[in-house]
C-alpha cells in the first residue's frame, strides 16, 4: 500500500516499520514498496491483456539497479536516454532486445555503445542524429531499428518544465519532417525506419492530451501504411500522472487510457510500447527523514529537516507538492508549518504552510510520492553524500544503495599537484 493511500499517516510500509529501519539506517533514506511497484506493472499489464504491447520502463525515473532488477523480473524493458542508463540496465538484467534509446542528444559514443549492446530501438529526434546513427550502423555492417520521435504539437497541460509535445519544446521532429525521412529512407540503408515514437510530457492528469496525441500518431501510421510503409511499433512514452497529493490529484485510470489505444489503433498489427516511468514508481517511495529542530521565526515556524534539496529536487524544481507526513500521535495539536532543509538556499523548502501534527526535533517524517525523479535527481550540493535506497518487500528490506561516503564523494577529485602544459 502506497501512503498516500493511507487514511490516516503510518509508518508501516509493504510491511516493513519504517520507525525501525530509520533506527538502524539513519536518516534520510529512500524506502521503495516492491510490492506498490509490482502492483501498478501487473495492473497495467493486465489493461493491456490481449494486446502485442511492451513496458519499457523510463530509467531515469528511478535508476536504482535494485529496482530495474524488480523490474526485469516482471518482464518490463527499459528505455534510456543515456549509455549510463544502458550500463545500468544491464547490469539490472534488462535484455538488449528490450531496450529502447531516446533522448534529443545521444552522442556517437552513445548511439555506438548501444549498437554494440544491441538495444531493440533507437527512438530518434532530428535529421542528424538519422545520419548519425547511418554512418556508425554502417562503419559496423549492421542494420539499426529505428523509430521517428514525432511532435504531435499537443498541450499536455501539464507543468511547463515537463511538457515535452508542442511544437516549441525540443523533443521529436513535426510530421511533415517525419514524411520526409519515410520517402527517403533509401538513402540511410543501415537504418531501418519501423517505428514511431511520441512522448507528449509527464505528470498528465487528463486524458484529452493522450487522446489527440494518439489520434494524431496513428492517423500518420496509416497515412505511411498507405504508402508502402512497414511500422512494425508505435511507442506512445510515458506521461501517466500520479496523485501527489491525497485528495486533490485525480490520475487518469489506467483502462480508460489503454481503451484509448485499443480504439486509436484497432487496425494496428504491430506492437505497442508504452515508458511510463513515473507511473510505475513514484507512489511506491517515501523519502524517510527526521526533523532536525523546529525554529521559530518571525511569524513563521520551520520544520528543519535532515533531507534536502538535493535529496529530492522536485519541490524547489516545479513547486511541486509531495505529502508530508508525521509519525505521530495522532492525537498531537495541528501547527502550520515551512518545511525546508539544511541547504542554504531559500528554494530549499518541501513545503510552505503546511498544516502538521506538532512536531519535536528528532520526530520522523514521511515525504510521499518519492519513488519517482527523487533519488535519480539527487546530487552532491552542499557535500551532502548521495542518500541511501532501500527496497521493502513483505516486511523484509534490502539496502539497494548504501549511503555514499565522504571519501567515495571526493574519489574522482584530485590535488593540483601535477600540472600539464597546455
Ligand atoms: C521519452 C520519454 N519517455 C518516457 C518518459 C517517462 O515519463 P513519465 O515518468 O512521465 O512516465 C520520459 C520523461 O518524461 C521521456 O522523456
Ligand atoms: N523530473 C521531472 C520529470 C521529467 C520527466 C522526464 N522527461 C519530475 O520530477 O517531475
Amino acid at each position: 500500500m502506497t501512503m498516500s493511500d493511507q487514511p490516516t499517516p503510518s509508518a508501516i510500509l509493504d510491511g516493513v516499520d519504517l520507525r525501525a529501519l530509520a533506527a538502524s539506517l539513519s536518516t534520510p533514506f529512500y524506502a521503495y514498496s516492491a510490492g506498490a511497484i509490482r502492483a501498478r506493472v501487473q495492473g497495467l499489464q493486465r489493461a493491456l491483456d490481449g494486446l502485442d504491447a511492451r513496458l519499457c520502463f523510463a530509467v531515469k525515473a528511478n535508476s536504482n539497479i535494485g529496482v530495474l532488477h524488480l523490474m526485469a523480473g516482471l518482464g518490463v524493458g527499459a528505455d534510456i536516454v543515456s549509455a549510463g542508463e544502458l550500463w545500468r540496465a544491464r547490469q539490472a538484467g534488462i535484455a538488449a532486445s528490450d531496450i529502447v534509446f531516446s533522448g534529443v542528444g545521444k552522442s556517437a559514443d552513445e548511439i555506438a555503445a548501444a549498437l554494440d549492446a544491441g538495444i531493440w530501438k533507437f527512438n530518434l529526434e532530428s535529421a542528424d542524429e538519422l545520419a548519425l546513427l547511418q554512418d556508425i550502423a554502417y562503419g559496423r555492417g549492421v542494420v539499426a531499428s529505428a523509430a521517428v520521435r514525432v511532435n504531435p504539437d499537443v498541450d499536455a497541460r501539464t507543468h511547463a518544465k515537463i511538457s515535452t509535445g508542442r511544437a516549441e519544446n525540443k523533443f521529436g521532429v513535426d510530421i511533415d519532417e517525419a514524411r520526409g525521412w519515410f520517402a527517403n529512407a533509401g538513402r540511410s540503408p543501415n537504418v531501418r525506419l519501423d517505428g514511431l515514437h511520441a512522448h507528449i510530457g509527464s505528470q498528465i492528469l487528463e486524458l484529452a492530451p493522450f487522446e489527440q496525441a494518439i489520434a494524431r500518431v496513428a492517423a500518420f501510421w496509416r497515412e505511411l501504411r498507405e504508402a508502402g510503409h512497414r511500422i512494425d511499433s508505435i511507442d506512445l512514452g510515458g506521461g501517466l500522472g500520479v496523485c501527489y497529493r491525497a485528495g486533490h490529484d485525480r490520475p487518469i485510470d489506467p483502462d480508460d487510457y489503454v481503451a484509448v489505444l485499443r480504439r486509436e489503433l484497432h487496425d494496428f498489427d504491430g506492437r505497442i510500447v508504452l515508458e511510463p516511468g513515473r507511473y510505475l514508481v513514484a507512489e511506491a517511495g517515501v523519502l524517510v527523514t527526521r526533523v532536525l529542530r523546529v525554529k521559530h521565526g518571525r511569524g513563521r515556524d520551520f520544520l528543519v529537516l535532515d533531507a534536502a534539496m538535493n535529496d529530492l529536487q522536485r519541490p524547489a524544481l516545479y513547486d511541486a507538492w509531495h505529502d508530508i507526513h508525521v509519525v505521530q500521535d495522532a492525537s498531537a495539536p495541528l501547527q502550520c508549518y515551512d518545511v525546508v532543509g539544511p541547504v542554504c538556499e531559500t528554494g530549499d523548502t518541501f513545503a510552505r504552510d503546511r498544516v502538521l501534527p506538532r512536531c519535536a526535533a528528532g520526530d520522523l517524517v514521511l515525504i510521499g510520492g518519492a519513488g519517482a525523479y527523487g533519488a535519480s535527481m539527487s546530487s552532491n550540493y552542499n557535500s551532502r553524500p548521495l542518500l541511501a535506497e532501500v527496497l521493502l518487500d513483505a516486511g523484509r528490506y534490502a539496502v539497494v544503495r548504501r549511503r555514499q561516503s565522504f571519501a567515495q564523494m571526493i574519489a574522482n577529485e584530485q590535488l593540483p599537484t601535477a600540472w600539464s602544459e597546455a
